[in-house]
């Protein structure tokens, strides 16, 4: 049977955010890298679910629509029945966009009339109150996403934050409702739709309300959300009797093969796993970005330093740095450069260490993660076990396959770089 869902992630580390928790709800899941050339291989298998990752988020609005809109094309052309546009959970975008014009070119394209959105991910502490965003115990804009760099986010209210981006009307519906359940939501949400509303914010404290919401969103063609959202949707597909009960639907066969930790990640949760792995006696070692800007051979020597390393254990090599310690090297260099400088540097280490015979590999970061997923020419990944919630191992298509986990800046415990490994085995 054709896959059921096809979704559309704005970033590579939130498509396997996504995939990971459509496995966890028992969809069998591949991600592809960038909208396929051709039909899903063979080697996929039987899947249930199919995300495109773009990397999209922070592109200009009239390119990110552009792939969006290719993507939903090859997911439709896939059989996919229903489809979701995910973003971050933290709602990353700007006035320009990119959430409102991908989601109104996506609802233009399928001819929907009515959708929601919403980023909530209560395991990670994102959830939605009276359609204001909260990470942890603070206002989304009293959190470090203040200060992001090129998505600042200073506006909790997610329904001002989406009309700012969208021609559309953009409603509500708020947790009174959605604590009556599935049907209640249902009937708002129609109602919102008789009175013109063309996006609602939904609010959501909990993965109970996920769950409700789930339900309400059946048929709906198009749903936009953080990963959240995706526990709630499998439950209506197996009502359909389109989807078995898949125990394994994580089942990934891992190469074996040596291991190796890249991080290029800034962000506070990052830092504290690289702190970690080196307070427990892990090999690490630096990338400073100054030696790179001053054309060192770093790549070269951080090869060398890890080739022996890698029979005793996995050696971390990162760029993760505090922020004093990024901005003293952006002021330097320039945010830009020092990002593509310390980008290509990874993904080139990342690329060595494969050709030394690593096979099984961590990367921190979301960019990061994208430039060591192209240099290393990835197309899809088979998505298998949770490390912790939102990222899993994955496993890539193709002749030589690798597993690789994906962890976005913000995700994972402190000891994810030690525990990761024995989710694998
Ligand atoms: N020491 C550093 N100085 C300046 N920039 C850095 C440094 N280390 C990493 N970077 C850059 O910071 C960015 C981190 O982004 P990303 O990989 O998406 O992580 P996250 O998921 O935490 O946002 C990348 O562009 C990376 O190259
Ligand atoms: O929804 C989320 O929070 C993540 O899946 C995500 O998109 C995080 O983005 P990065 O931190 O840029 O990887």
């Amino acid at each position: 049977m054709a896959a059921i869902l096809g979704c559309i992630a704005d970033d590579f580390t939130g498509g396997t955010d996504l995939a990971g928790m459509l496995v966890k709800a028992g969809m069998r899941t591949v991600q592809m890298i960038g909208v396929p050339s051709a039909p899903l291989p063979g080697d996929a298998g039987a899947i249930d679910a199919i995300v495109v990752a773009l990397k999209s988020r922070t592109a200009p609005a009239a390119q990110a629509t552009t792939e969006s809109l290719a993507a939903l094309q090859w997911l439709k052309d896939a059989g996919c029945r229903q489809f979701y546009f995910k973003y971050c959970s933290t709602f990353d975008s700007t006035d320009a966009g990119n959430i409102g014009p991908v989601t109104d070119a996506l609802m233009d394209a399928l001819g929907a009339r009515f959708t929601i959105a919403c980023p909530a991910f209560p395991e990670n502490r994102r959830t939605i109150y009276k359609g204001y965003l909260f990470v942890g115990d603070e206002l989304l804009s009293e959190s470090g996403m203040r200060h992001h760099p090129l998505t600042p986010m200073t506006d909790p209210s997610l329904v001002r934050v989406l009309q700012r981006q969208t021609s559309r009307r953009v409603g509500l519906v708020s947790h009174d409702i959605v604590a009556r359940g599935g049907m209640a939501i249902r009937e708002r949400m129609a109602r919102l739709e008789r009175e013109g509303v063309g996006i609602a914010i939904v609010d959501a404290l909990s993965n109970a309300d996920l769950m409700q919401i789930g339900e309400a969103l059946d048929g709906m063609p198009l749903v936009t959300a953080g990963s959240g959202i995706a526990l709630g949707l499998p439950q209506n597909y197996r009502k359909a009797g389109w989807l078995g009960d898949d125990a394994a639907a994580d089942r990934i066969l891992a190469p074996p093969g040596l291991r190796a930790v890249i991080s290029g990640s800034c962000s506070e949760a990052t830092n504290a796993q690289v702190a970690h792995f080196i307070a427990g006696g892990g090999p690490a070692h630096a990338i400073d970005p100054l030696r790179l800007a001053a054309g060192e051979p770093v790549v070269e020597q951080a090869i060398a330093w890890a080739e022996p390393l890698l029979a005793s254990g996995p050696p971390l090599i990162y760029a993760t740095a505090t922020p004093g310690a990024v901005k003293a090297v952006q002021e330097r260099l320039g945010a830009e450069r020092a990002g593509a400088l310390v980008e290509d540097a990874l993904a080139a280490i990342a690329r060595g260490l494969v050709a030394r015979g690593v096979r099984q590999m961590l990367v921190a970061g979301g960019e990061t993660s994208g430039a060591v997923v192209k240099a290393l020419g990835v197309t899809g990944l088979h998505i298998g076990p949770q490390i912790d919630p939102g990222v899993p191992w994955t496993v890539t298509l193709g002749e030589t396959p690798l597993a690789l986990a994906l962890k976005s800046g913000n995700f994972g415990g402190t000891d994810f770089f030690t525990k990761a490994w024995s989710t694998l085995a």
